[in-house]
């Protein structure tokens, strides 16, 4: 196996939410999953993340963990309530200087940090005001971000800002299986609209100060029609402008994809010329999130997108339900580099959640897990050879971590975590990718 690029940069991610735990530690206040987390009947097992994977105290032994697989890179999000309270106004310091510290420590051990500012938990006192339905979300973002610019950047030089709009309007607002918990077809492209202006107000406040790079994170599932009926490939159409373009054309574009208007219908307000130009900030990088792909039909039942995925007969299935197909990385970047031109890819997020083996004196042998990696990262390596510009991939997830409303149901670490002790036990798939990691690729 030829090497991957010179530079190319492997880590791993985690959000802070799913790992933390302590939320309301040390001066933080409450985000929106602490509230739904403990709004009874919301999440699977009455999970919460008040312990999680407890990484706000052992954060300096999982770095040590990262250390001895030799990671390089390492993708967290920032709990933006631990920042500021209230939302906005006054700074907590003692929240600050915990990121501070990880920075510090990740530093420390040759580990380079890669930030994300939102990966979903928005301060609860936010939501109190509407949260992203409410127009002033860009300033209190841009707010939140600047804080974190000035006590972070130089020592932090990769900024994402967003993680994935799609997952917080569809699962926060469209069908409400995930924080804040809203249905409303109209509230939905009213968030996409302010998360997206958050994003461009946030990168505009960064080429203030910044001295780094800034990107958007979004996750990507290619669709491929069922049949070459009018009907599929319309759907097919109406499911890509959906998913993969709405947040990914206006940022990079200055436009929406038209297919928007018949999805969402008269809950369709076209943008105004002034909010595309602050969405579309010239950005460093694009962070990929890739896991599966949709074969897609019509389904005019299926509100609003009216598409279903078709299961494919054959293919290999995760914990998630999501079938496995490394040819839609490929596929993914190629079209990536395409519609958008030439600008640094990251895969910052790709893994599967399994259902594993037991511990079994001080091991877990997970040779699926190992096998997805193998197969995602050899397409990944077709698709530089083809040209794209991807630097960097990071695991999802270093440790087994709270799959949000699915509780800690779904295990997508390549590092076990014991629920009632926290004790870490590194999965085969943690030595795999650390020979990878040290082979520079060559070990695949
Ligand atoms: N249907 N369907 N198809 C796939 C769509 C995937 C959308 N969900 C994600 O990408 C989330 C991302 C999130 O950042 C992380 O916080 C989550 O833990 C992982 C695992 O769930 C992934």
């Amino acid at each position: 196996m030829a090497a991957f690029p010179s530079g190319f940069l492997w880590g791993c991610a985690t959000s802070a939410y799913q790992i933390e735990g302590s939320p309301l530690a040390d001066g933080a206040g409450p985000s929106i999953w602490h509230r739904f987390a403990h709004t009874p009947g919301l999440m699977r097992d009455a999970e919460t993340g008040d312990i999680a994977c407890d990484h706000y105290r052992r954060f300096k032994d999982d770095v040590a963990l990262m250390k001895r697989l030799g990671m390089q890179a390492y993708r967290f999000s920032v709990s933006w309530s631990r920042i500021l309270p209230d939302g906005t106004g006054r700074v907590n310091q003692a929240g600050v200087d915990f990121y501070s510290r990880l920075v510090d420590e990740l530093r420390a051990n040759g580990i380079e940090p890669f930030v994300t500012l939102y990966h979903w938990d928005m301060p609860a006192a936010l939501d109190d005001k509407g949260g992203w339905l409410n127009r002033d979300s860009a300033e209190w973002f841009a707010e939140y971000a600047s804080v974190l610019f000035r006590a972070l950047d130089g020592r932090v030089t990769k900024w994402a800002t967003l993680n994935e709009p799609w997952v917080v309007t569809d699962g926060g607002y469209l069908f409400g299986a995930l924080a804040p918990g809203h249905r409303n077809l109209f509230e939905t492209p009213i968030a996409s609209r302010n998360l997206m202006r958050a994003h461009g107000a946030a990168v505009r406040a960064y080429r203030e100060t910044g001295r780094h790079e800034i990107g958007l994170v979004v996750n990507i599932e290619p669709k491929y029609p069922a049949s070459e009926s009018p009907e599929d490939l319309a759907a097919t159409r109406r499911a890509t402008a959906y998913m993969n373009e709405q947040y990914l054309d206006p940022a990079m574009l200055g436009r929406c994809p038209p297919e928007l208007r018949d999805v969402f219908g008269e809950a369709w307000t076209d943008w105004s010329d002034d909010d595309l130009a602050a969405v579309r900030q010239p950005i460093d990088f694009l962070g990929i999130n890739y896991y599966t792909r949709a074969v897609t039909r019509d389904d005019p039942a299926a509100w609003p997108v009216r598409t279903a995925t078709v299961r494919q007969d054959g293919a290999f299935y995760t914990e998630t339900g999501w079938e496995v197909y490394p040819q839609g990385l490929v596929d993914t970047l190629v079209w990536i580099k395409q519609r958008y031109g030439d600008i640094p890819l990251y895969i910052t997020e790709n893994g599967v959640a399994l259902a594993d083996a037991p511990v079994e004196n001080g091991r877990l042998h997970d040779p699926q897990r190992i096998e997805y990696l193998r197969q995602h990262l050899l397409a990944l390596h077709q698709a530089i050879a083809a040209g794209v510009d991807v630097r960097g991939y990071m695991v999802w997830s270093l440790l087994d971590n709270l799959e949000w409303s699915l509780g800690f149901s779904k295990r997508f670490g390549i590092v076990h975590v014991d629920r009632q002790t926290q004790e870490r036990t590194l999965k085969d798939s943690a030595e795999y990718y650390s020979r990878i990691i040290a082979s520079h690729g060559r070990a695949l």
